[in-house]
């Protein structure tokens, strides 16, 4: 996939000092800022794709100097396999050894949601047509139908995370993008609260307000409920106030906003509320107040006997278990009604031509760094950047640069070590050259590095995270074969894992009885 093996990232080219990887782009401007970092507008180079655009996201680090996670590197993995018309090609992963700073390079997409309905909203002022509302509607329920078979739950799907392909083969083509993020997002690089991003909470679904644990594909739907509704109106449908104080879910505004249009839901409807945390602790809040039905419909002003009406009231059902999910949604009777949707969202079939968007802007004045002035010939990025994917790069040297990156613990001889962050374990230098072992998903020296790790829990006698290990990679695994990848050592590898951890757990068990009958003597 993309061109991961074709460049040795460790490689600096000495006329213009730019890491090998970055060469084969041409580096434009900022195109975007949010909560985990930069968006980059690139064009490659090379004579196959070339002036192809490229979106690089680079992701900040923590405060705490977080770097990638094995964790993260799992996802990012499983992200690489995803493909499919209507999500965002992930076409390259770059990981900067020097800090564990990651760059993840997608196809560029000139239009998203947020752009869109801001345009109609605010600069034309008339509603999207309903044929161009259907065409979105129906293949974001498409690639989020894929990805939710293949087990990828989205997590964060908001207008600006829903692109649309401008001029070209693509163009109206809907892209999801940010796809499966949420999870590497959420353990090793977390949120920068100070960075001035707001993360929204109006497409965030009422059970998660109300403190359920999980996610479930369910979330994801009532997301594209609440998109569904802006998209015909111009307006947020739950524009909820958020309390940032705690990093508590339940939002008390949000919640009031959704119930006001909804009303309040009832354990006759949605016989689980019950258990979900804040149902109970805040009573008073939640249940104090009695809200009538204001009537959906006339919010979005449609008609309540409409294919349109029935369908946003299934993806807006307060029990999770029975909201629509997307393969059904696609079956609905909405999208076999005239006009029906069609690949180009932006043209109907009827019309001669598309609506005119406007391009995203460019900051030209923004680095890799997202602080200096962008000079094209001069040094973009001061670290050694690696790609994930090289076999056999050797380590590089921390270099000076315009921001030095927090680093971990070191050693005398500079070698970072391995250390524990909060639930995170960030790599050590000898883990990262491991890392470097990584070549293809599901390839003999991924499974070597799993080994490794598995092997070091074990020896700091990590018991608790052996099995946490553990149980991810069988998840990951498991997620693979969901990806109908034939891999048979995967499973070779699971069983002798299986085997391994019994015996390890047996050992302690053994291990600590002993220590019981010894401690007498001991005192
Ligand atoms: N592949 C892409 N092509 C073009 N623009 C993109 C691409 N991916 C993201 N963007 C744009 O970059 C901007 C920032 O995106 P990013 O995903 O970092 O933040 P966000 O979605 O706005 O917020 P958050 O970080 O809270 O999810 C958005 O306007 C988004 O539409």
């Amino acid at each position: 996939m993309g061109d991961t093996n074709s460049n040795n990232g460790n490689n600096t080219n000495n006329n213009n000092k730019k890491p090998e990887w970055l060469q084969q782009y041409d580096l434009l401007g900022k195109i975007g800022e949010g909560t985990y970092g930069l968006v980059f507008l690139a064009r490659i180079k090379s004579s196959t794709n070339r002036g192809k655009s490229i979106a690089i996201k680079k992701f900040k680090q923590s405060k705490d100097g977080d770097g990638v996670s094995p964790t993260a590197i799992r996802e990012i993995m499983l992200l690489r396999e995803i493909s499919h018309e209507n999500v965002v090609k992930l076409v390259n992963v770059h990981i900067n050894h020097v800090d564990m700073s990651l760059y993840l390079a997608f196809d560029y997409a000139e239009h998203d949601l947020y752009e869109i309905i801001r345009h109609h909203r605010d600069k034309v002022n008339h509603s999207i047509s309903s044929y161009t509302v259907k065409s979105f509607l129906w293949q974001l329920l498409n690639g989020l139908n894929y990805l939710h078979s293949n087990w990828i739950i989205h997590r964060d799907l908001k207008p600006s995370n829903i692109l649309v392909m401008g001029e070209g083969d693509e163009q109206g083509v809907v892209k999801i993008a940010d796809f499966g993020l949420a999870r590497i997002y959420q353990a090793p690089l977390k949120s920068l609260a100070d960075n001035g991003v707001v993360v929204t909470i109006w497409y965030r679904a009422p059970e998660l307000l109300l403190g359920a644990k999980h996610y479930t594909s369910a979330v994801d739907m009532w997301a594209v409920g609440c998109i569904f509704a802006e998209l015909l109106t111009l307006k947020p449908l739950f524009q909820g106030a958020e309390v940032k104080a705690t990093p508590n879910p339940f939002q008390l505004d949000q919640l009031d906003k959704i119930f006001k249009v909804l009303g309040h839901p009832t354990l006759e409807k949605w016989p689980t509320l019950a258990s979900l945390p804040h149902w109970q602790q805040d009573v008073q809040h939640i249940q104090g107040h009695k809200y009538d039905n204001t009537g959906l419909n006339t919010v979005v002003h449609l008609p309540p006997k409409s294919a349109a009406y029935d369908l946003l009231s299934k993806m807006l059902e307060y029990d999770p278990r029975k909201r629509i999910t997307a393969a059904q949604a696609l079956e609905h009777e909405y999208f076999r009604n005239d006009p029906l949707p069609g690949r180009n969202a932006l043209v109907s079939p009827n019309a001669d031509k598309a609506v005119n968007y406007p391009t995203r802007p460019v900051d030209r004045t923004t680095d890799f760094e997202g602080t200096t002035s962008l000079q094209p010939s001069q040094p973009v990025s001061s670290g050694n950047a690696v790609s994930g994917s090289i076999p056999g790069a050797h380590g590089g040297t921390l270099r000076s640069g315009p921001r030095q990156m927090p680093v971990g613990p070191s050693t005398a001889t500079g070698e970072k070590k391995g250390h524990w962050n909060g639930d995170d374990w960030i790599p050590s230098t000898a883990e990262i050259k491991a890392l470097r072992l990584w070549r293809h998903t599901g390839s003999e020296r991924y499974i070597w590095f799993i080994m490794l790790e598995l092997i070091r829990y074990l020896s700091e006698c990590k018991v608790e995270m052996l099995c946490h290990h553990y149980l991810e990679t069988l998840s990951f695994i498991s997620r693979r074969q969901n990806l109908k990848i034939k891999d048979h050592r995967v499973y070779l590898f699971s069983v002798r894992c299986l085997s391994a951890l019994t015996s390890i757990l047996l050992l302690q068990v053994l291990m600590v009885s002993w220590e019981v009958k010894e401690a007498p003597t001991a005192h």
